[in-house]
């Protein structure tokens, strides 16, 4: 069973064409990335599939059903490319605020698991519009997995983070075995990490779908898979 369907989906920004009939679709517990170069129209991809935007053209469904439903929101967690939690509210209260908003049964219990979780101990009682842009990134990553969401949708999830940061990240959401995950980068070592297969979008068209280890395999010898995907989205390959 698909678990996202994107069938046709045309998006205008004024004359500006940011999804031009673009149709994917990806399995239930399959993980995906989404890539593309500046303005490919990845982040507008996602706004759509979490109901954030809706589609001029065409259609999306999540498991079945539109983005927007009751029931998606309950299973969805999106993290957008600049995502601002509520700036007052500290770490503990953002975290406990939006389980509560979620029905998890303890929401401070919850709230502090995800401290841990994430290493935020020290900033728990910080106001998240005094978090350094990395800690704020933690915590956003945290508020948007905090329900085990079914479907994943992520946005430049590593953006603003060190690198021990980005390891505990991709730790974390590898751990995530049984959700469907989307994610977008145009970083190609983030996507090789965190997925096996991956849809490259340019010009708001898919360009190629596929499988990681067959993207690899479309190299000459040795040659990176930055520069097979730089060829794919230049149309040296179809
Ligand atoms: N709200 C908006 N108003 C006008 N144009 C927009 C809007 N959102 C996106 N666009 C345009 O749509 C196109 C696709 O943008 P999108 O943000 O989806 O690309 P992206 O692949 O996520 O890019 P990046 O890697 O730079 O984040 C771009 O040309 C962008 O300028």
């Amino acid at each position: 069973m698909n678990c996202i369907e994107v069938n046709n989906v045309v998006k205008r920004f004024g004359n500006v064409h940011a999804l031009d009939g673009i149709s994917f679709s990806i399995p239930c517990g399959a993980k995906y990335a989404l890539i593309g170069p500046n303005g490919a129209g990845k982040s507008t991809t996602l706004k759509i599939l979490s109901g954030l935007l809706t589609p001029d053209l065409g259609e999306v469904k999540i498991k079945g059903m539109r983005p927007n439903s009751k029931e998606v929101k309950k299973i969805l967690g999106y993290l957008p490319e600049d995502a601002m939690p509520y700036r007052t509210l500290t770490v503990l209260e953002n975290l406990e605020y939006i389980a509560s908003l979620r029905g998890i049964p303890n929401p401070r219990e919850k709230a502090l698991q995800m401290i841990n979780i994430f290493g935020l101990q020290e900033y728990m009682h910080t106001e998240a519009g005094k978090l350094s842009r990395g800690n704020l990134q933690r915590l956003s990553l945290a508020l948007t997995i905090i329900h085990d969401p079914e479907i994943i949708l992520l946005d430049e999830p590593l953006n603003y983070l060190d690198i021990p940061t980005q390891e505990l990240v991709i730790s974390i959401l590898k751990s995530y075995i049984l959700s469907t995950l989307l994610v977008s980068t145009h970083i190609m070592s983030i996507a090789t990490r965190l997925a096996t297969h991956a849809i490259i979008i340019n010009h708001g068209k898919v360009v190629w779908v596929g499988s990681i280890d067959d993207l690899k395999k479309m190299g000459k010898e040795n040659e990176p898979i930055e520069s097979i995907v730089a060829r794919i989205m230049t149309g040296g390959i179809t």
